[in-house]
């Protein structure tokens, strides 16, 4: 039985090549295959077994056993598993693979399976093919959970309890009993649930790798639902433009500031009413105006008392004009004027609404200059930040043949994050027209003040120079040695220091590549935000045009908008979107559903929705591709009745 099994399971499509004869008896072996098929196909080509049972008389051994595994007598083979390995007993056609396997007795429908008589005759040799024995996995857990009357037993799995016992099931899975499942379930203590395992459930242990989001969650959304903030920008940077348009808009009521020839609505933008002279030798204010010539804003610095003796003095401006950097405020006019009260120089510049400069922003107020160190430690990254964005204007600066002169951090403005601009460029050119300091020294003078303003900046004082070494170690101590060194090199002054812009740059590479990507990352963040924004400008125009649509009072005696018109949906789907109202008749404001609707309509899909007559007697099953087909066509309309005009 088991050999006649084994045979067919190699091959069931045909008669097998037979197999080489494997010893000297091979005439004396009955060929399987007409042990198998009734005959050989090979038997006139050369097959060297024996093919007629007759001429093994003289062998009763294996004829015996032949009619033993194939005669009617032979009780029905039951396979107790569906395992193609088969419920096999020992058997001398075991391969030469399966010599060493350990001994099989099988389990539970072995009682079913009688085992011949092993013959110990030889019997043609296995295969190559031939699978080794594998003992077969007989799975007991579903026969021993059943009741002698087929009910289930109990399972009392408890997740919570863990059992070192070996449990049935997986201790005959298991070839060591020590390799238990620690998590599997007690089956050894079954009683009262009414839960029922599955037979063979083979319990993994928990995968910790693998983690669920924690609740609570606000809302169950699928993938491509929404809330109703992912359709705006966030709000942190809603906030921040909101709060510059205001200060754009900013008046300043019952102002004594006079008009300009083309500025108006001025409005002070200095913190503080105390001005010193030191850095342009005049006391200078600075104000947001509005242009009446062009209707921007501006922000107009003045210096006060300041006599124009050299005209020449304030076309220098002429030259600032062409730079165009993002580093740098824009420089756009420059004029005297007296309607202060005095003889007073006006710049004027591009106005960056609550821009702070780099001194009220690190070293907080005015009065705090005096000396007092602030807390606050200025990260290397940001103090790379500033070196790269300065270098950048400086290029610009250089390359138009000028020089900034002014690196000072009451004259740096932040106009974002980290976003830093040159202040009040040009200014020095015309109050110090005249002096014949040669542009390139002044150029390199702007690379020594760029040392002086990072040894403020990084020491957190705005009076270091004046205690030079204590700020320069401090600098050794808290940034790294190639921070230090640049700005070791920026400061030194000695003219056997060659020092120009170039070499600057030579030693920022890696500093500008990740300044670089920073802003391609930033680039990416609004193009995202200006997207959600995109999605609500779309519709925008779509509620323009409903609005521009519905409620006309010349539609009023239309048939067409009338309940039997055709367009008469359209009324009942701006009802549906805007006046929905819950079970107890209150207004229902979603404004996520407003939103689900105007999108859908938007592109108008197939989805069907029902609209109920206000006065609930009709009802109309409509689709949103159809609805957008009546509103593009009612627009249309409007559009072609305004073009022909009254
Ligand atoms: N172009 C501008 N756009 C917007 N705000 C500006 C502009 N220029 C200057 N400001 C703001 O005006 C205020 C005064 O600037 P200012 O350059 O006078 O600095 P300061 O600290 O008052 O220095 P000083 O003592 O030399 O006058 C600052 O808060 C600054 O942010």
């Amino acid at each position: 039985m088991a050999a006649s099994i084994r045979a067919s399971s190699g091959d069931s499509r045909g008669p097998q090549h037979s197999p080489r004869p494997k010893g000297r008896d091979a005439k004396d072996t009955l060929c399987r295959n007409v042990t198998i098929y009734g005959h050989c196909r090979y038997e006139d080509k050369g097959c060297a077994f024996n093919h007629d049972p007759a001429k093994l008389q003289g062998m009763p051994s294996q004829v015996d056993s032949l009619k033993r595994r194939l005669n009617v007598e032979s009780p029905t083979f039951t396979p107790s598993s569906l395992a193609n390995n088969g419920g096999f007993a020992k058997s001398t056609t075991i391969s030469p693979k399966a010599a060493s396997a350990a001994p099989f007795t099988p389990k539970g429908a072995a009682a079913s399976i009688i085992t011949p008589t092993i013959n110990p005759e030889p019997v043609p040799a296995a295969p190559e093919w031939s699978v080794p024995d594998i003992p077969e996995f007989v799975p007991q857990s579903y026969d021993t959970m059943q009741m002698g009357d087929g009910k289930a037993v109990v399972n009392p799995y408890d997740p919570f309890v863990t059992s070192t016992t070996p449990i049935p099931e997986i201790a005959a899975a298991t070839p060591h009993p020590a390799q238990i499942n620690p998590y599997a379930p007690d089956v050894a203590n079954m009683g009262g649930t009414a839960f029922f395992q599955a037979p063979a459930t083979f319990t993994q242990p928990l995968q910790y790798h693998l983690y669920a989001p924690l609740g609570p969650h606000r809302e169950n959304l699928l993938a491509y639902q929404r809330t109703a903030h992912d359709f705006f920008i966030s709000d942190n940077l809603r906030e921040e433009l909101q709060r510059k348009s205001e200060a754009s808009h900013q008046l300043l009521p019952n102002s004594t500031l006079p008009q300009l020839e083309h500025f108006h609505s001025l409005v002070p933008l200095d913190t503080t009413n105390q001005k010193s002279a030191t850095i342009f030798g005049y006391p200078s204010w600075v104000y947001k105006a509005n242009s009446s010539k062009d209707g921007n804003l501006y922000a107009l610095r003045r210096l006060e008392g300041y006599r124009l003796t050299n005209e020449k003095a304030i076309r220098s401006v002429q030259a600032w004009k062409r730079v165009n950097n993002g580093n740098v405020v824009t420089l756009h006019d420059a004029f005297t004027t007296r309607v202060f009260g005095d003889s007073s120089l006006v710049f004027v510049t591009d106005y960056h609404p609550l821009s702070k400069t780099l001194a009220e922003h690190h070293f907080g107020s005015p009065q705090r200059f005096q000396g007092r160190v602030a807390a606050a430690h200025v990260p290397e990254q940001i103090l790379w930040s500033y070196i790269v964005q300065i270098a950048n204007a400086l290029k610009a600066i250089h390359g138009t043949g000028l020089a900034a002169r002014l690196l000072d951090p009451s004259k740096i403005l932040l106009t974002s994050k980290n976003r830093i601009r040159l202040n009040a460029c040009g200014v020095l050119d015309v109050v110090q027209f005249g002096s014949q300091v040669p542009i390139q020294d002044l150029q390199r003078e702007d690379l020594a003040q760029l040392g002086r303003l990072l040894l403020c900046l990084a020491s957190n004082n705005p009076a270091a120079l004046h205690t030079m070494p204590k700020a320069l170690e401090y600098i050794s101590r808290s940034y790294s040695p190639t921070l230090k060194d640049c700005v070791f090199w920026l400061l030194d002054t000695s003219p056997n220091q060659p020092k120009d812009l170039d070499r600057l740059f030579n030693g920022l590479t890696s500093k500008f590549v990740a300044a670089y990507d920073n802003s391609l990352h930033f680039s990416d963040h609004l193009t995202s935000e200006l997207n959600r924004e995109l999605e609500n400008a779309r519709i925008l125009r779509l509620m323009m045009k409903l609005n521009f649509i519905n409620e006309r009072p010349e539609f009023e005696h239309d048939r067409q908008w009338s309940e039997t018109g055709d367009r008469y949906y359209l009324k009942l789907f701006r009802d549906y979107v805007f006046h929905q109202v819950d079970a107890q008749g209150n207004p229902a404001v979603d404004l996520a559903h407003v939103l689900a609707c105007l999108n859908k309509l938007d592109a108008g899909i197939d989805e069907k929705i029902s609209l109920i007559s206000r006065d609930e007697q009709n009802c109309f099953i409509v689709s949103y591709k159809e609805l957008k087909r009546g509103v593009e066509a009612a627009f249309q309309d409007l559009l072609k009745a305004g073009r022909r005009g009254p």
